[in-house]
């Protein structure tokens, strides 16, 4: 059997009536450098300034829409830097896109994936703004390409990472008062086993009835997590992420099968075969969904369709994006049939100054989807101007 190729399908789809128009005639990236209202630690990082690349696509129609590729900690917590995604964008990933219809969302993604390979947060940048593009062009919701909304908000968690846990418990504490968060994710790691459990204790008590999800960020080796289980299950934490390196498959196996608490697979899955792996190994029965692992909206519905297949209950992770990123990954939480553990999006208010005009909301321990067409987030420029690297 003949397959078409990329430009033929591509071409197939475009000659419909409402690709007239919607090619992409312009993709543009800007550097920008956030601060965050503190210091965020992991074990392996730690930052005061979260960068962007903030990706804007332009149609023909005269539509612009937007998409940012996020870090942390630059080629730390994984291997794309701002540097390298600018660099890849506008080398490789805006020619593969330029001149097709911003309607043909799967040929697009496959036109970036030719181009670059991995590259996932540099090809989900680009493929927000392409949905946001063709979402305000049409005056739709992203979700609505994406088997449309089964939730209009979603229970959200916020990450205590200071270290310092008289800080943080009065952190949690205004969150808490506020409604805003009831689920605290605590970083450990980056301080001894020892302290970091002394550090916990403290925290626990004084967030009663509250869950608590603990991530070493590959921290850990085996014999630290099989020795400190018993302690976490103590506290009554309800979830521990990415305890180990990446690579130690057999060995998170062997800490998952000893543990009373669920691991969830965060650094060590970004493609389907990683999930796969994972689930097959047993390593981790929690996958963390996100835009900069998978590398496009629809294909981060995929990874978790992935991952559901396998039996891994689905969180909603993030990697500190502002209200941008934080509506592209809504966009597609809201689609999924099963999302067991909530999303993480906190970014939006880590940030001192978000880049949109806050259409995304927090209330009564829930992020609120924002409603409006493309990712439904409109960017406050003067921000993004001010904030643009320089030179
Ligand atoms: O989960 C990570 O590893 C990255 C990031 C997301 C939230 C947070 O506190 O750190
Ligand atoms: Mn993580």
């Amino acid at each position: 059997m003949n397959k078409p190729g990329i430009a033929a399908l591509s071409s197939l789809i475009a000659v419909g009536e409402f690709a007239r128009g919607r090619e992409v005639v312009a993709v543009e990236t800007v550097i920008v450098d956030v601060p965050t209202t503190r210091r965020h630690r992991l074990s392996n990082t730690e930052i005061t300034v979260q960068s962007y690349v903030i990706v804007k696509a332009a149609l023909a129609d005269g539509t612009v829409g937007y998409g940012e590729a996020a870090t942390l900690g630059g080629p730390r917590w994984a291997e794309e830097s701002v540097e390298a995604i600018k660099a890849n964008i506008d080398t490789y990933l805006a020619p593969a896109v330029l001149g097709r219809s911003v309607l043909s969302f799967e040929a697009n993604q496959l036109a970036m994936q030719k181009a670059a390979s991995r590259n996932n947060a540099a090809r989900a940048g680009v493929d927000a703004a392409l949905f946001d593009a063709a979402g305000k062009s049409l005056g739709l919701p992203a979700s609505q390409f994406l088997g449309g909304a089964l939730r209009d908000r979603i229970e959200v968690l916020w990450a205590l990472a200071s270290g310092d846990a008289d800080q943080e418990i009065e952190e949690a504490r205004a969150k808490l008062a506020a409604r805003e968060h009831r689920r605290f994710k605590i970083k450990l790691g980056f301080h001894s086993p020892a302290d970091d459990m002394a550090r916990l204790a403290l925290i626990v008590a004084a967030l009663p009835g509250c869950d608590i999800v603990c991530d070493v960020n590959q921290g850990w080796s085996e014999a630290t997590a099989i020795r400190y289980l018993p302690q976490l299950a103590e506290l009554g934490v309800v979830l521990i992420e990415q305890p180990l390196l990446p690579g130690l498959v057999a060995a998170t196996a062997r800490v998952a099968a000893r543990s009373p608490i669920p691991i969830m697979t965060d650094e060590a899955a970004f493609t389907g075969p990683e999930i796969v792996a994972q689930a097959m190994a047993a390593a981790g029965s929690v996958y963390s969904l996100k835009l900069v692992k998978s590398g496009g909206l629809m294909e981060l519905k995929r990874a978790a369709a992935i991952a559901s297949a396998c039996g891994m209950e689905l969180y909603g992770g993030c990697l500190l994006e502002t209200g941008l990123g934080a509506a592209a990954h809504l966009a597609v939480f809201s689609t999924l049939p099963r999302l067991e553990w909530g999303c993480e999006h906190f970014g939006p208010r880590i940030v001192k100054t978000d880049l949109t005009n806050g259409e995304v909301t927090f209330k009564d321990f829930h992020i609120h989807c924002p409603p409006g067409p493309g990712l439904g987030v409109t960017i406050n420029e003067a921000a993004l101007r001010s904030l643009a690297r320089k030179g």
